[in-house]
């Protein structure tokens, strides 16, 4: 008898905020090759020559400012919503990180020694990436051969298209936005433009008109379409008019060109244009975590009253909301459900 069970995976963070633990934890994320795409060789004269002889020490002190008693907040979050999920479903649930700990390697493996046979796995991811839902399944499918090769996993789609996600983090920010506001700024993180024509399988994306489009092939596997998708769908629901909101990339690493407008370098502009109340919200991501506590609601704070702005909103992620965590049953529950259609 097949037993099935769900492995919640999140990207991961350093064991602890010692540069050690962080170079470690950055060596194993940007040396894989769905992150920094370059070939081996150069891949590591830059991340192993240069990134870490200096990033690890400054992403230590940033990672200070947002750490928790329990731990990282991604990480947090992510137990947070295991637990919650747990006692919702029937059948076993269980986190893996990409990188760092708890491995996935870890979670399949709690998993089976449950009995589970077939495994949902969630890459909590609501836009697809190279970066992100591609690594995710190519390191599950790395350890399911190596160790486990009678389990079957069943991976979730990205979600970003879906009404009830959409209607789930409308809700959470329009229950969130402050009275008054001139702007809402939605910052998701950034990708090298590469990556996006890399994983183009109908080389017609061209990273301009195309993504906005309603109907493109190119839509399944680009970031930037999902990005907007999200964007146009929740300012429908909350009736915002198109000219109050943004959509900025976040986050960028090195020198190649990221996908703009870039947040920081709009942080410092939208004052000048007369937007001095602003709301930003972060959807790229589920769980807060570094690239929200600190680089936007510490960092982007900082640049935007600096350059005169006045009031500025970070609105959190879905984290364990209730209603995020009834979205999550869901998704899981649809994808249980296809293993007893084949
Ligand atoms: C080439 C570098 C990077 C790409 C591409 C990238 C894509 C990407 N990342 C996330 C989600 C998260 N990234 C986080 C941290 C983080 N990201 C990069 C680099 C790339 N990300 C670095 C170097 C770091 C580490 C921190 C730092 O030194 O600045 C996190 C937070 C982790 C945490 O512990 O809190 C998340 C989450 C997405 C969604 C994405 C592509 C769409
Ligand atoms: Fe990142
Ligand atoms: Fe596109």
């Amino acid at each position: 008898m097949s037993k099935k069970g769900i492995l919640l995976v999140n990207l991961g963070s350093p064991r602890s905020t010692k540069t050690e633990d962080v170079r470690e934890y950055l060596d194993e994320f940007l040396m894989d090759e769905k992150v920094i795409d370059y070939p081996w060789f150069f891949r590591s004269l830059l991340v192993q020559g240069i990134i870490l002889n200096t990033r690890p020490k400054k992403s230590a002190e940033a990672y200070k400012t947002v750490w928790t008693p329990e731990g990282s907040p991604l990480i947090v979050f992510t137990q947070k919503i295991q637990e919650k999920l747990q006692k919702i479903v029937d059948v076993p649930v269980e986190i893996g990180m990409r990188y760092a700990q708890p491995s996935i390697e870890a979670g399949i493996r709690k998993l089976t020694e449950q009995g589970v046979t077939e495994i949902v796995l969630f890459p909590l991811y609501p836009q697809y990436a190279m970066s992100t839902t591609e690594t995710v399944i190519d390191k599950a499918e790395e350890v399911r051969k190596k160790y486990f090769q009678d389990i079957k996993i069943n991976y979730i789609e990205p979600f970003y298209n879906r009404e009830i996600y959409i209607d789930c983090l409308a809700e959470s920010i329009r229950e969130k936005l402050p009275e008054n506001f001139d702007a809402l700024q939605f910052s998701y993180h950034g990708v090298p433009e590469r990556h996006i024509y890399k994983t183009d399988p109908t080389n017609t994306c061209n990273l301009t008109d195309c993504c906005s489009r309603a109907e493109n092939p190119s839509h399944q596997f680009c970031y930037r379409h999902q990005c907007f998708k999200v964007t146009e769908k929740v300012i429908e629901k909350l009736g915002l008019p198109k000219e109050k909101v943004l959509v900025t990339f976040q986050s960028r690493l090195g020198k190649d060109k990221w996908m703009e407008p870039y947040t920081d370098a709009t942080l410092e502009e939208l004052p000048k244009k007369g937007i001095k109340n602003l709301a930003v919200v972060c959807p790229a991501f589920v769980s807060d975590c570094l690239e929200t506590l600190e680089e936007i609601s510490v960092e982007g704070k900082e640049i935007f009253e600096e350059a005169g702005g006045e009031t500025f909103n970070y609105i959190p992620c879905l984290n364990d909301e209730d209603r995020w965590i009834e979205v999550v049953k869901t998704l899981c529950m649809e994808k249980i459900n296809e293993f007893y259609l084949v």
